[in-house]
């Protein structure tokens, strides 16, 4: 069974518009609310793909019963921890000439509830997969994602961390199966601006070095580099397409890897491909890919 966390969920409330100008008033031309945080949408994309999954975390007040309706009316299995008090938080996702982004904060997490999060953990058996993904509110130490990762050590479950900053090199000595940065945040990591495939593969290789066993870069509309367990690094472009939305693809992408990665048995060129296919199909749509859209991507391919 595969298990998602989303410490942070958001309503993902998309506007289009064909220019944003920064310090005037903007008027969207097309709005969309969508049920938004990395885990939610890696769950989301799995269970597209008819992969059982099941949506963890934290959600609190009516944007997270909205959250939580949304997950499920769009198939997903929750198990999410109701907080007493706060809002889950609303994420504005500006899609014009260029995408811009404001992220909440999202609600103040009790010590309790973190504790309850950490029991649900605890259930999880040898052989699932457990994916930790997105940021943390500013009050969760930022070694949580370690803790969680030191507490499962040695009980032969799959981990998958899409996190950034110390959230995410924090880990890396826990060996996780799958980390999923950008470039942007891969070079963040080492204080670098990164260009060049070299340059990523140089990075690359020190946080396997560290301790991740498959490193998958994401480059966006340049595909993705993976530096997989046995050493080897497979480099794929992304398909041609218009981009229409790319909030979520790197989520897809996620999710499209651990497909790919399961139905071949552990093929990591075509766990790469399926990753690129799930990440370029949800690009190319307003929302999160479906299996149709992922098909046909990979056919492209
Ligand atoms: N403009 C685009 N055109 C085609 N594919 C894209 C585009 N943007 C993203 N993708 C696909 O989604 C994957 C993840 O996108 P990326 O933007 O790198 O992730 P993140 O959202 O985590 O920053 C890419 O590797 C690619 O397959
Ligand atoms: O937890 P963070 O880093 O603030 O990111 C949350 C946001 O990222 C998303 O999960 C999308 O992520 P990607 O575009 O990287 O796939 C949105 O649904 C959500 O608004």
């Amino acid at each position: 069974m595969i298990y998602t966390v989303t410490f942070n969920p958001s309503l993902d409330y998309v506007v289009h518009m064909k220019t944003f100008t920064a310090g005037d008033i903007n008027r969207a031309e097309q709005e969309m609310i969508y049920p938004g945080g990395k885990g939610i949408n890696v769950s989301l994309v799995l269970g597209n793909l008819h992969i059982p999954s099941k949506m963890l975390g934290f959600i609190a007040g009516f944007t997270g019963r909205e959250i939580e309706r949304l997950a499920k009316a769009n198939g997903g299995d929750t198990d999410f921890i109701v907080l007493d008090e706060g809002c889950s938080r609303i994420n504005l996702k500006v899609s014009a000439d260029d995408e811009t982004a404001v992220n909440g904060m999202g609600p103040h997490i009790p010590e309790e509830k973190l504790q309850a999060l950490l029991t649900q953990i605890d259930t999880l058996k040898a052989g699932d997969t457990l994916v930790l993904a997105g940021s943390i509110s500013s009050d969760i130490p930022d070694d949580i994602y370690e803790q969680i990762l030191k507490r499962l050590q040695g009980r032969g479950i799959r981990v998958v961390v899409d996190a950034t900053g110390d959230l995410l090199k924090n880990v890396i000595k826990y060996k996780p199966f799958l980390i999923k940065p950008n470039n942007f945040e891969l070079g963040e990591l080492f204080s670098v601006d990164l260009h060049t495939d070299e340059e990523i593969t140089v990075c690359a290789k020190q946080l396997q070095a560290m301790g991740a066993r498959n490193v998958l870069v994401s480059l966006g509309g340049d595909g993705a580099l993976l530096l997989g367990e046995d050493g080897q690094v497979y480099r794929r472009q992304s398909p041609n397409g218009t981009l229409v939305n790319s909030v979520g693809a790197g989520d897809s992408m996620v999710a499209g890897f651990l497909a790919g990665f399961e139905a071949s048995k552990g093929d990591l060129n075509e766990a790469l491909k399926m990753g690129i296919s799930a990440g370029s199909a949800s690009a190319f749509h307003e929302w999160l890919a479906t299996e149709d859209d992922i098909k046909e991507v990979y056919a492209a391919l």
